[in-house]
């Protein structure tokens, strides 16, 4: 199986509550330059020729998905979320029915993706698998439980992970299942392919790839998204 043969599958995890956003619906669904944070997303990786399929993950009964044209594009698939992100992922590998498929696991949070970030995750071919991320660029420094800063990481060899993040398909679906029973807080799809024995490579991205998380990111999402 080349490179250029694997059938690559997108899982978008969109069936969270966005506490965090303190906002009055969940925040993939609020508005930027007139569309929802996950048309916006959705578009993206629906105009990038390579994903032959999107599998979005959304909350039962989401009331809020059937107002959007986007999911009724033939290539997206709609599964149910799980109780938390990995659950969500989880779920949409389920539905991933094409053999020797790789996914592109892409938070529907996170709707300033470019083609030029994914390009270079698609240069990724073997088992380990990779990631996009960002070096840290600010001091780092470990806490206490009482948030009294008490010391200062070296942060020369830290960055922060971003999404997407690709893999085998079947090697994912088997790490999510291998940390599930084990008990893992799996955060992101590498930290389940650590723990399974991979080295997923690290992909420079572009900082403003950010997951919009507090509603001071909003308007910074709709900056970056403003100047494509
Ligand atoms: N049970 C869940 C929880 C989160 N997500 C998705 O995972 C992505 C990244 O998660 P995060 O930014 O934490 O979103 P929320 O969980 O919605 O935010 P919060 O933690 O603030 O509630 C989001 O696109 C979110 O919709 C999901 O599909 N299923
Ligand atoms: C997957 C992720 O976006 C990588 O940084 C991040 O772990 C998601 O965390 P969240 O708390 O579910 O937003």
């Amino acid at each position: 199986m080349t490179r250029h043969s694997r059938p690559i599958i997108a899982v978008v995890p969109a069936a969270g509550v966005g506490s965090r956003m303190q906002a009055d619906k969940p925040k993939q669904y609020l508005t930027l330059l007139g569309k929802t944070l996950l048309e916006h997303t959705l578009e993206v990786l629906l105009s990038y020729t390579p994903i032959q399929q999107i599998i979005l993950a959304v909350a039962e009964n989401d009331p809020y998905l059937d107002r959007l044209d986007v999911i009724r594009q033939p290539k997206i698939k709609i599964v149910q979320g799980g109780k938390d992100r990995a659950g969500s992922v989880f779920n949409g590998l389920k539905a991933i029915t094409q053999p020797h498929a790789w996914v592109m696991v892409h938070d529907a949070a996170r709707p300033c993706l470019t083609h030029e970030d994914l390009d270079k995750l698609l240069q990724i071919e073997d088992d380990n698998g990779g990631i996009l991320a960002i070096p840290a660029v600010d001091t780092i420094k470990r806490a206490s439980a009482e948030k009294q800063i008490i010391q200062t990481e070296d942060r020369s060899q830290l960055w922060q992970a971003q999404t997407p993040q690709f893999f085998r398909a079947d090697l994912l679906y088997r790490a999510l299942q291998q940390a599930f029973e084990h008990g893992l807080a799996v955060t992101d799809e590498a930290s389940a392919m650590e723990f399974a024995g991979f080295r997923p490579h690290l992909v420079a991205g572009r900082s403003d790839n950010l997951k919009v998380t507090r509603p001071e990111d909003l308007k910074l999402a709709e900056f970056y998204l403003s100047r494509k």
